[in-house]
């Protein structure tokens, strides 16, 4: 009679074969550690791994007694000669890997001349060397070294189980590769008993075969649900990772690329925006400049540009205006006509720029004495002429003599003496035009330098 509680069993597995089972910091995961808790639970024994550092190892330790099942393999002619399988628990696709661009390859039949890369063990070493001799195959520890080895270009193609090699392409990185075909046999993973059991100096009381029944038993019990838990559970959170990061690749892309193009339009338009409003600030100087010019050419267009005051042509527009507005409303209006005495001698001692500073003092003089509705001009060389509307020939002769006094008690350095004028003045006369009544205050200055300059002369004196 046996007490199931106390019956202890140990067993090996491959330590570097994720998902399907590996010994991380000396504990077991994968698929079969799951099945090994289920089995446990179903027949109440005790299954205790036993660790090993290679697959090659865990075969050995199970033909030498050190473990007694292996927990999840392939049923192979040369296995059986050791172990006694149980009914298949768990079955896998086998894949074909080679660098990405590789054609698809549908079987061994198709590898044509291709060297192939196994794990050293592996059912596919076995199967291949029995079925397909003819090709060449490398061997290698583990199924990583297998797939690296074709993404470093020592082998064309690996093969391995579906689960196991996405899982070590994917948590390495290894773009480089694609899977590129299956591979048969798929597998058809069960548990391996050891021969030995119940023989020799085995203290297991249930032979190899018996507890195979046994195992059996408890697999038929493992519910679909059970299956799909493990199976969901051990597949391959980083392929789900992954395949995030690829879902977040293109939104992430195109929203960088979005944002480039703002950052990239902004600058553009920034750009723009400056040079526009440099051209801008460039039209407004300009506008200024030509609003400057057109002013300074209206000023130069009625004014004399020595003195300052109105030329001959605003005085002459204005004049005609004068006789007009005569005619109208017959408000006396005088015309006082006013020539600097003796002019050409200061020129002539002095020099023509003394002059010209002379005929500026005098405008200006000339200009400080007469009111703000009298208009004066220069009308040629030394010779100015007002208009003094509403005024009579009296009084316009008041304006003239205040003038004349002024530049009499005047020295413009560095003429020493006073620089006098004379005037003549005419009130206009019922039946003038501009050009006799100019006539008019031309005689009056005539008779004034005449009669010795520095004086007023009047129409009313002349008679
Ligand atoms: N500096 C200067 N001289 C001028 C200007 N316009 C005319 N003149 C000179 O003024 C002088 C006028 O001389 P005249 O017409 O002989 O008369 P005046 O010397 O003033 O003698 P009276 O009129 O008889 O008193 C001439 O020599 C002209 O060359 C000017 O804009 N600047």
């Amino acid at each position: 009679q046996t007490n199931s509680s106390h019956l202890t069993l140990s067993y090996c597995i491959d330590p570097d074969w994720m998902p399907y089972e590996a010994i991380r910091n000396g504990e077991h995961v994968g698929i079969s550690s799951d099945y090994i808790s289920l089995l446990a639970a179903s027949t109440g024994y005790q299954l205790e791994l036993f660790i090993t550092k290679s697959w090659q190892e865990s075969l050995e330790s199970l033909a030498r007694g050190d473990c007694d099942f292996i927990a999840m393999l392939n049923k192979t002619p040369a296995r059986e000669r050791t172990m006694v399988f149980t009914d298949t628990f768990f079955t896998a696709s086998n894949v074909l890997v080679a660098k990405t661009g590789t054609n698809v390859v549908h079987g061994y039949d198709a590898m044509d001349g291709k060297v192939l890369a196994v794990v050293r063990g592996y059912r596919h070493d076995e199967y291949i060397n029995r079925y397909y001799p003819h090709i060449p195959l490398v061997q290698f520890d583990t199924e990583m070294a297998a797939i690296q080895a074709v993404a470093d270009g020592h082998a064309d193609v690996a093969v391995g189980s579906l689960l196991a090699v996405n899982s070590l392409i994917y948590t390495h990185g290894l773009n480089s590769l694609q899977v590129i075909g299956l591979a048969q046999p798929h597998d058809m993973l069960r548990i391996g008993v050891s021969r030995r059991l119940g023989q020799g100096t085995s203290t297991f009381p249930l032979s190899s075969n018996e507890l195979v029944a046994r195992f059996n038993t408890a697999i038929a019990d493992i519910s679909e649900l059970q299956h799909v838990q493990i199976y969901r559970k051990w597949n391959n959170v980083k392929y789900v990772e992954r395949t995030n990061y690829r879902v977040f690749l293109w939104p992430l892309a195109s929203v960088l690329l979005i944002l480039f193009g703002v950052i990239w339009r902004n600058r553009t338009v920034a750009a723009h925006n400056l040079k526009l409003t440099r051209a801008n600030a460039e039209l407004e100087r300009l506008q200024e400049q030509l609003v400057e010019k057109n002013r300074n050419l209206e000023f130069l267009s009625i004014h004399d540009p020595l003195t300052g005051l109105y030329n001959r042509n605003f005085m002459l527009q204005r004049a005609e205006e004068a006789v007009n507005a005569f005619e109208r409303f017959k408000l006396p209006v005088s015309l006082i006509v006013m020539d600097v005495d003796r002019f050409k001698s200061i020129n002539d001692k002095f020099g023509h720029s003394v002059g010209d500073r002379v005929l500026v003092e005098i405008s200006k003089l000339a200009q400080r004495s007469l009111r703000e509705v009298d208009i004066v001009s220069r009308w040629g060389g030394e010779e100015f002429l007002v208009i003094c509307p509403n005024t009579d020939e009296k009084e316009a002769s008041v304006l003239a003599e205040r003038i004349r006094s002024r530049c009499e008690a005047n020295t413009i350095p560095p003429v020493q003496v006073p620089i006098t004028c004379s005037f003549g003045i005419a009130e206009i006369q019922q039946g003038d035009d501009f050009s006799s009544w100019f006539d008019n205050a031309d005689k009056c200055l005539l008779r004034a330098k005449s009669e010795g300059r520095n004086r007023v002369v009047c129409n009313d004196d002349i008679g």
